[in-house]
């Protein structure tokens, strides 16, 4: 539950966060992904999300921000299948439901990262990643366990897609280091990992940015691009940052008590006066 006042990012200059080439850069977006329909989820008498619409692009980096409480992350759970609605549907890649498991959903080519870290600390890097494997094992679990036949050889093959995600997130000298020894960005990087190790169409990325210092913030805006751009990745991701969600997101919608207060491109929505009013302050 981390909160970082965006007005504390208001002396950031715009494209703070992205190497020169990158600041500015045109890149193509597809067709709509991921289309979240009238969405509406209480619990109890508390209303966390009211009648929400909105799509994702294929190739897009798209934000959802607000305040805390806003229903920021009850909307991810719901795309993933960790709640479920009482009312509004979820069509994502041509396939309508109301609501799936997490693991149907993952099937489905949906990954996430989660605010408050899903790792298993006493375990290393490289098997944390290897979780995010699960889902292509095919051999049982005691095949898998005694390394035999086919599944020592399933396991070689997913060990060497793993390294690669090791590398592309420049954390080859932590490898065999356990998870809960690294510093706090670094354990947000293996988190990243093990969901890129799901090969996900879509990464919901909730606030990977959180509690890291700029440096740490640089280079994990840096892997986000880096993902969207050499694997067409698409991204939707929840940041309070808003020097970094204005540098790197193509669409931002924003959520208060719940509803709908703004949706558009990062200078249409910095405009917006309900967003001001609610969230942004007068800074931006
Ligand atoms: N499992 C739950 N049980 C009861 N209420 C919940 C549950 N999950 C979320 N809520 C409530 O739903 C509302 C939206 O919460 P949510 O965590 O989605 O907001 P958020 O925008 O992600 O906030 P933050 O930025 O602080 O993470 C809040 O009032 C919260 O207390």
């Amino acid at each position: 539950m981390s909160y970082i006042n965006p007005v504390n990012c208001a002396d950031r200059p715009a494209g703070a966060f992205l190497a020169p080439q990158e600041a500015g850069q045109t890149k193509k977006i597809g067709d709509v992904i991921l289309d979240v329909r009238n969405i509406s989820l209480r619990f109890g008498g508390v209303k966390a999300l009211t009648d929400i619409s909105f799509d994702v692009r294929e190739h897009e980096v798209r934000s959802i921000i607000g305040p805390n409480g806003a229903g920021k992350s009850s909307m991810l759970n719901c795309i993933n299948g960790v709640y479920a609605q009482q009312e509004g549907s979820i069509t994502f890649r041509g396939r309508t439901f109301k609501h799936m498991n997490s693991r149907a959903v993952a099937e489905m080519g949906i990954a996430r990262t989660f605010q408050n870290l899903a790792l298993f600390k006493g375990m290393s890097v490289i098997e944390n990643i290897m979780t995010g494997r699960n889902l292509f094992m095919k051999s049982n679990l005691l095949l898998q366990a005694l390394r035999l036949g086919p599944a020592g050889r399933e396991e070689v093959r997913h060990r060497e897609f793993v390294e690669h995600i090791v590398d592309f997130l420049e954390i080859q000298q932590h490898r065999s280091t356990p998870v809960g020894q690294l510093p706090y960005g670094l354990q947000k990087r293996v988190d990243l990992g093990r969901a890129l190790a799901m090969e996900p169409k879509m990464l919901l990325l909730d606030e990977p940015m959180a509690g890291m210092n700029v440096e740490e913030k640089q280079d994990m805006c840096r892997f986000i691009l880096d993902i969207n751009d050499e694997f067409g990745t698409t991204v939707v991701l929840i940041e309070h940052d808003m020097g970094v969600v204005m540098d790197i997101s193509d669409r931002v919608v924003v959520l208060d008590y719940g509803k709908k207060i703004g949706d558009g491109t990062p200078d249409e929505v910095r405009n917006n006066e309900d967003v001001i009013n609610a969230y942004l302050g007068n800074s931006h």
